[in-house]
């Protein structure tokens, strides 16, 4: 059987090359695609061939990803969890010392000297006193979303002698366990404006996010402070940030998205989502989501999913095996061990998990399992996709 994956951007020859030739197509134009890979491309409008099963995101942010509508039709999302966090956080980090030290207008003040060396020197001494900045330890940084990234940021400011607060109220155990004990929980988002000179955000771009920065908190900030935003553009509201901005409250927004009403600001930095842009994290992020499709897609097995459950399941040897999606409603699984029974199929091994409104079922059955079975199963009221892998 041949698998073939649509790609939507431009994903790493790395990862690609996971894709074994003589069992995947992968190309940017194809037909009856079983799988699409993409990286920032928006989605939202997008209409996709029935055939699709699986949507892959070397990457972290699903925002450009329809992903209730895929959930409705039983189609898992999948990303990669932490493949881009380094990189992200080693771009935070610059934007610390970017801000706290005035590099950019500096940079610009000097690339508009004129001069000889001697007219140039004497304009470096005069000119420089209006670019003083400050050193990191002992002021207080914000990190909002204690996930892969915001743990790496929040641990490396702490490593850099800064005080650190961190709020994120879903953080996972995993995470608690690689925060730093140095880092300080602080009790809400205003708590934790009204204690911080620098805040960075890093959270999904959902509902309960957007212009989670604004006006109110950054009014509960440190005079002339930064914020730092390398999560999504819609989750500050940059009319407030231009009225911080040039009410010199804040004295600095350093971002990764230069839209219409930021970029040219003088007191913004603006890089072209540059977060997870290095060889090593577009790497990382094409190889896990590679490697994740394919055990989707040759064993029905779900890892690294945001909208569907966690199902892996070993090969039980010289069995054949079903993959459900189905609403997740009672009695499903007694309807689908009924079918089976009924066309005297008998169950190696099974899996049943469920994540909000969705169950996913993997069956191990001992002997083939004829399209007929297949058929009826896809009949039950609430089934989603029936797939033999
Ligand atoms: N600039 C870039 O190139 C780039 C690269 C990677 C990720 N990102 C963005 O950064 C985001 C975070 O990435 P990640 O890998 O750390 O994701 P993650 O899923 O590991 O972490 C997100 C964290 O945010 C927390 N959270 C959710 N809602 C919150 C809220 N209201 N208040 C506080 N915390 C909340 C979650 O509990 C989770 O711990 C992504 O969703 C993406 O939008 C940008
Ligand atoms: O693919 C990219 O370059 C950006 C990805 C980044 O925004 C993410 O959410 O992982």
């Amino acid at each position: 059987m041949t698998f073939r994956v649509l790609t939507l951007n431009n994903i790493s020859v790395r990862g690609l090359d996971r894709f074994p030739r003589d069992r995947y197509e992968v190309a940017s134009e194809i037909g009856h695609p079983d799988a699409v890979l993409v990286r920032s491309a928006d989605m939202h409008e997008m209409s996709l061939p029935e055939s699709v099963k699986a949507i892959a995101r070397a990457g972290a942010g699903t925002n450009n990803i329809p992903v209730g509508k895929f959930s409705k039709l039983g189609v898992p999302v999948f990303n990669a969890p932490g493949a881009n966090a380094n990189a992200v956080k080693e771009l935070v980090i610059a934007g610390l010392f970017l801000a706290a030290r005035n590099i950019c207008p500096a940079w610009e003040y000097v690339r508009g000297l004129k001069g000889n060396d001697d007219q140039l020197d004497e304009a470096v001494e005069k000119g420089k006193k209006k670019f003083v900045g400050y050193e990191l330890p002992g002021r207080t940084l914000g990190v909002i979303g204690l996930g892969a990234i915001g743990v790496e940021v929040a641990n490396t400011a702490h490593a850099l002698g800064m005080h650190v607060l961190g709020f994120d109220p879903q953080i996972t155990v995993q995470r608690a366990w690689q925060l730093s004990s140095g880092v300080e929980q602080a009790l809400s988002l205003d708590d934790l404006f009204s204690r911080c000179d620098m805040v960075t955000v890093h959270v999904p771009l959902i509902d309960a996010t957007k212009h989670l920065v604004n006006a109110n908190r950054l009014r509960l900030l440190k005079d002339r402070g930064v914020i730092l935003n390398f999560a999504r553009a819609g989750i500050v509201d940059e009319a407030a940030i231009i009225e911080s901005l040039d009410a010199g409250k804040l004295s600095a927004y350093v971002c990764d998205f230069p839209t219409a009403r930021v970029k040219d600001h003088p007191r913004v930095v603006a890089l072209p989502h540059l977060g997870a842009s290095t060889g090593e994290a577009e790497e990382n992020c094409a190889v896990m989501v590679a490697d994740t499709l394919r055990d989707f897609l040759e064993n029905g097995n779900v890892r690294n999913s945001v909208n569907f459950p966690e199902a892996v399941l070993p090969r039980t040897p010289g069995a054949a095996r079903i993959a459900i999606a189905n609403e997740n409603v009672p009695n499903m699984v007694g309807q689908i061990s009924t079918a089976l029974a009924a066309a005297n199929l008998n169950i190696a091994d099974l899996l049943n998990k469920s994540r909000g409104d969705l169950a996913y079922t993997l069956i191990d059955i001992d002997g083939a399992v004829p399209d007929s079975v297949i058929g009826q199963l896809r009949g039950i009221d609430g089934v989603l996709t029936v797939r033999k892998v």
